[in-house]
């Protein structure tokens, strides 16, 4: 039997185990099993007390927590519908649903009211940590470190105070194998079920699966159980393929099924666990209907296999060869990954992601120019998930967000000691947290010029030395910077050094503003379906032509919030986002924008009016500006770079 479904302790049982660590400090894994046992240790070695309050457990403010969530906003898209599932089939039960992030972080929590209140006493909120260092064993932390399901029932909570809980945790993990965070459901210890784990099973695998088709509909993928009835429920192996038959993604029902860890199943091909080829998998997709294959593994075992073909996949070389005898050698197609999910038909952007792809797998340092908002940290970080260190770490740090004093032992690291203030242990820095993975240095303009000297020695000598000195250590990272300052301008005028500018620009990415996009209408319908999986939440038309005039000086940043405050105020039965669910400021800015077509009549007869209205309002913004050519771009609401061809454009004609 899996550990996590044995049943839980009698409280005697518990007894004797407080006892014992009480009176001798031993944890008996005999009395506790070894699940609980390896938590009790861990939570006594983290300095916590059965009978203390828990003494410093963090508390995100509400910023941060914004922050988190807006992190997390890809499970938060696939855990809350299913949260609300699970939450009428539990109404009756005075219980809680929480979600949390891998650290430990409540995301979000909905349940009975009077035992939520009777929670908030034990901090079992948003915004609290219950990691387990901070909160000794409980289902959230525990099911997070151990990386499996199980219940933390009553006494089992090493913290006293937690013991009016009962509570069933499992992880939730992407179909890398990448731990996103846990589900719990937590209630009044009296009221324990036995069933209750398996429901948490259950709604972590809804929530995984539903990841599963979003990071890879666009692939070939297959559909595995040992009764062809069993195919397309909640109990299917799912397994993600390239279009040459890699696999590329799948979910635990999968490695259990084939015996195999996350870590080897990004290195086979399909063959090597499976008795089938490639061209009759082809062969099955484009057939009509998709009866399922009779198949088996390389282990003999027989199985039903379905396959789907994805949007990406129909018309691979694979798809090709199989269809027609005399195969003609295509391009392979590019992946479906982060990068190519950022791609929402804006032509300069489809241009930016191309040039990145280009340079992924080699040692160029890339640096990100564009407005705040305009998406250069989700750049960066698709570009770390695309690219071959993405199972290393990505370590990001902002650059205008430290203070002066503080950015050098942050980077680089301080021996213990190294200063007043210093942790006894010393740290390793940002820069060592991120060997072999992608150092993200954002606002990199805004670094001071003593640090910029030594982080340019360390960009060429590849070596980190920690403050307070010691021996050098020497670093594997690709770097990628982003910035929305003109990062030339700071150099001519002496506050960015001009030896780190072209360390750091291998090549230059220059992210286009919200509104210079083509693509609008694609970007809200794609937000729209990760924020409201499955249902089919649209713009009504008046806010649909607003929002195409509007300027969006938040870029990206301000449309997400505010189409995430959208679908959070709309009620269950509505599908339309109109006036009522905006945010009021964005309203009245909307109401104040015009439709282009309602302010211009006349001026847009003719090509040559609309050039020579260009040309005069770009004349009139840089009389306004004195001539400062980054004032006229930002009076005009457009890049300087946009505001040059516009003026080479003007004098050529
Ligand atoms: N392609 C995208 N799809 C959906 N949302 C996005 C996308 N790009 C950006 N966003 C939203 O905009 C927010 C801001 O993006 P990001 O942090 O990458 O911008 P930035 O250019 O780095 O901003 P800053 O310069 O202020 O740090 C994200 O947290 C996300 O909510």
């Amino acid at each position: 039997m899996h550990p996590a479904l044995t049943p839980v302790l009698s409280p005697a049982q518990v007894r004797e185990a407080h006892r014992q660590l009480n009176s001798s400090g031993e944890v008996s894994a005999q009395l506790l099993g070894p699940v609980l046992a390896r938590s009790w240790q861990r939570s006594a070695a983290a300095g916590l007390s059965p009978t203390a309050r828990p003494a410093g457990a963090p508390h995100a403010s509400s910023a941060q927590l914004r922050q988190a969530l807006e992190q997390q906003r890809e499970l938060l898209a696939h855990a809350l519908p299913v949260m609300n599932f699970l939450h009428e089939q539990t109404q009756d039960s005075d219980g809680m649903l929480v979600l949390a992030d891998p650290d430990g972080l409540l995301l979000h929590s909905l349940g009975d009211l009077q035992f939520m209140h009777r929670a908030e006493r034990v901090a079992l909120r948003p915004g609290a940590n219950w990691h387990e260092c901070w909160r000794g064993t409980n289902a959230v932390g525990t099911a997070l470190v151990e990386a499996q399901p199980l219940v933390v029932h009553g006494g089992e909570h090493f913290l006293e105070r937690n013991a009016f809980l009962t509570c069933a945790a499992a992880p939730i993990h992407d179909s890398q194998g990448r731990l996103l965070g846990a589900l719990d459901l937590s209630g009044d210890h009296r009221g324990y079920h036995r069933h209750t784990l398996g429901l948490v099973r259950s709604a972590v695998r809804m929530i995984e699966h539903r990841l599963f088709e979003t990071r890879h509909g666009d692939q070939l993928r297959l559909r595995l159980h040992s009764q062809p009835e069993g195919l397309s429920t909640l109990t299917e192996s799912l397994l993600a393929l390239s279009g040459d038959g890699w696999v590329t993604g799948a979910n635990k029902a999968a490695l259990a099924l084939l015996g195999q860890p996350w870590q080897t199943l990004g290195g086979l091909p399909i063959e090597q666990l499976l008795e089938v080829s490639m061209d009759r998998l082809m062969a099955s997709a484009q057939r009509a209907g998709g009866a399922p294959l009779r198949v088996q593994t390389v282990h003999g075992q027989a199985l039903w296999l379905r396959i789907e073909p994805g949007q990406a996949s129909l018309g691979t070389p694979a798809m090709v060869f199989a269809a027609q005898p005399a195969p003609i050698a295509l391009p392979a197609p590019a992946p479906a990954d982060e990068l190519a999910a950022l791609d929402t038909g804006d032509p300069t952007l489809h241009a930016v992601l191309a040039r990145a792809r280009r340079v992924l797998d080699k040692p160029i340092a890339l640096l990100l120019q564009g407005e705040s908002g305009a998406g250069k940290e989700v750049l960066a970080r698709a570009v770390h998930r695309s690219g071959p260190r993405r199972a290393q770490a990505f370590v990001a740090v902002n650059c205008a967000a430290l203070p002066e004093s503080l950015i050098e032992a942050e980077l680089f690291g301080y021996r213990p000691g190294a200063f007043t203030g210093a942790s006894r242990e010393g740290a390793p820095g940002r820069i060592r947290e991120a060997d072999g993975g992608v150092l993200f240095l954002d606002e990199i303009g805004d670094m001071p010029l003593a640090m910029q000297g030594r982080l340019l020695r360390v960009l060429q000598d590849r070596l980190v030395v920690p403050l307070g000195g010691g021996k050098p250590v020497a670093v594997d990272i690709q770097l990628i910077c982003a910035t929305h300052h003109a990062l030339r301008e700071q150099m001519r005028t002496g506050q960015f050094r001009e030896d780190l500018y072209y360390r750091l620009n291998g090549l230059t990415l220059q992210l286009p503003p919200l509104r210079e996009r083509q693509d609008l209408e694609a970007l809200v319908q794609r937000m729209l379906q990760e924020l409201a999986p499955g249902q089919d939440v649209q713009l009504s038309p008046e806010l649909a032509q607003r929002f195409a005039c509007y300027r969006w000086p938040g870029n990206l940043r301000q449309l997400a919030n505010a189409l995430r405050t959208a679908c959070a105020l709309m009620e269950p039965h509505e599908t339309q986002i109109t006036w009522a669910h905006l945010p009021d400021d964005l309203a009245e800015d909307l109401r104040a924008c015009a439709p282009l077509r309602e302010t211009a009549p006349a001026a847009v007869e003719t090509a040559i009016d609309l050039r020579e209205l260009a040309v005069r309002t770009v004349e009139r913004a840089l009389k306004e500006s004195d001539g400062n050519l980054s004032e006229a771009a930002r009076r005009l609401g457009i890049s300087r770079n946009t505001l040059y061809r516009k003026l080479r454009a003007a004098r050529s004609s």
